[in-house]
């Protein structure tokens, strides 16, 4: 194989895919790091829009009177403007950030993928793609959320990797994007296990001689093979240096680990107890009674990962930005405690708010509660999870906010 770690001939070509509110975010600063290392990373960085027309208001810098109210596609007015009018407002992206209307084009010769969009439309994506990537592509999963089939729950960043073939892990943190996006510091966590297969010898051999098998643990605890095609020699590695070195900013202080498990549950689960937390809040209690539901909501995050990844869970994890910083800011200043905080003030569903007052932007909560609840009732070991179950309660419109003190008692 051509070239060593020490020269390498390639730079590795960094592709989001997605562009919400965090989806751009991360485009940001993940082109800002291209930019700063461009020895390492080519500096554009090309992130995939999911196309829709938007239109410019008359009170915007960016409106054209020549133009007027008539929509526009977003990706130019991206390109054009460098601003994400739509889901990222007032907040200037590098020019490097390039947005595509085709996720074919956006992610062909990508070394690097950054999945970063909500996660219902992962599986529509994964599909797309497959085949279309370079098999050598590594991935990290921003995704916040499960998969569940039948009685089957996966990790995003699992379905990710195995649906592409890829090697895919996960950052998760108390992050909210526009905080990030203003430059106002926080923590996150970036899990990634480098495969045996990408681990570099001193001599320019990769691999220590491994092949490209990767095995991890499904949620039932079978071991599932991915046959990897390992990083070739002539690209920087992929490993915790180099992802440092793509996401970590003066404002973003990114910490390595390995437990990729722990940080995609963590992620998914503390969405349920935002939930309970704005449930809470719009009832009339306050932060006692919030307290109280984020101690049993992570008892019961941890519980989940005890109970179905029993051999991979780390319990340093529930002290990462992931864990527990990600349930405080979740629970007290994110959107799905915001909204389901409105939505029991107004008396009316969350999909109503989320129709209403989002603009587009999703509610990871309220699917994560259903597929979760629906992966442990095929279990029978609902009962075990009260307060995920009075969650869903309170969605479906079967249980009270008033009845929450009730799961409490011993
Ligand atoms: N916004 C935040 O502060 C944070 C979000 N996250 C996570 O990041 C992930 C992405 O969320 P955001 O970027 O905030 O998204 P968002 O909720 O702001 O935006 C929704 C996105 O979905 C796209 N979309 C709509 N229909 C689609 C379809 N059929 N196929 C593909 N895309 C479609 C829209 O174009 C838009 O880009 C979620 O899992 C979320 O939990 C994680 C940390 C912070
Ligand atoms: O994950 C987040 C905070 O860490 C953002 O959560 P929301 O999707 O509820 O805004």
């Amino acid at each position: 194989m051509a070239g060593s770690p020490d020269s390498p001939r390639h730079k590795h070509k960094v592709t989001v895919v997605g562009s919400g509110n965090w989806g751009t975010t991360v485009a940001k600063l993940v082109a800002e790091n291209t930019r700063a290392h461009s020895d390492t990373f080519e500096e554009d960085v090309q992130m995939w829009v999911y196309e829709e027309n938007v239109t410019i208001p008359p009170d915007s810098p960016h409106y054209d009177a020549a133009v007027g109210d008539q929509p526009q596609k977003l990706t130019s007015v991206i390109n054009t403007h460098h601003e994400n009018v739509k889901y990222l407002p007032k907040i200037a992206l590098p020019s490097n950030v390039v947005a595509n209307p085709s996720l074919l084009d956006a992610v062909k010769d990508s070394s690097i993928l950054i999945f970063n969009l909500p996660h219902e439309f992962i599986g529509n994506v994964c599909k797309q793609i497959k085949g279309h990537i370079l098999p050598s592509a590594r991935g990290i999963s921003c995704i916040k959320g499960v998969t569940v089939t039948e009685d089957k729950v996966e990790l995003i960043s699992e379905y990710i990797g195995e649906s592409l073939g890829i090697y895919c892990g996960a950052l998760s943190g108390a992050n909210i994007a526009n905080e990030i996006a203003n430059e106002l510091w926080c923590e996150t966590t970036i899990a990634y296990n480098t495969p045996p297969c990408d681990r570099r010898g001193e001599n320019g051999t990769n691999g220590n001689g491994a092949n490209g098998d990767h095995h991890h643990r499904d949620a039932r605890g079978q071991i599932s093979k991915t046959q990897l095609t390992p990083v070739p020699l002539d690209y920087p590695p992929v490993d915790h240096a180099e992802l440092y070195k793509l996401f970590d900013r003066p404002y973003f202080t990114v910490s390595m680990v390995s437990d990729v498990v722990g940080v995609s549950l963590a992620g998914a689960l503390k969405n349920i107890v935002a939930l309970a937390c704005g449930f809470i809040e719009g009832h009339g209690w306050n932060m006692t009674a919030k307290t109280a539901v984020m101690r049993r909501g992570m008892l019961e995050t941890i519980q989940f990962c005890q109970d179905f990844f029993p051999e991979t869970i780390q319990e340093m994890t529930f002290w990462e930005s992931a864990g527990w910083s990600d349930m405080i800011v979740s629970c007290t200043s994110a959107r799905n405690w915001r909204y389901s905080k409105m939505a029991a003030e107004r008396g009316v569903s969350l999909h109503e708010v989320e129709r209403t007052e989002l603009n587009g932007q999703k509610l990871q909560g309220i699917s994560t509660t259903k597929e979760v609840m629906s992966f442990l009732k095929a279990r029978g070991v609902q009962d075990k999870y009260p307060l995920f179950k009075a969650v869903e309660g309170i969605v479906d419109g079967t249980f009270e906010v008033k009845d929450i003190p009730v799961l409490f008692r011993q």
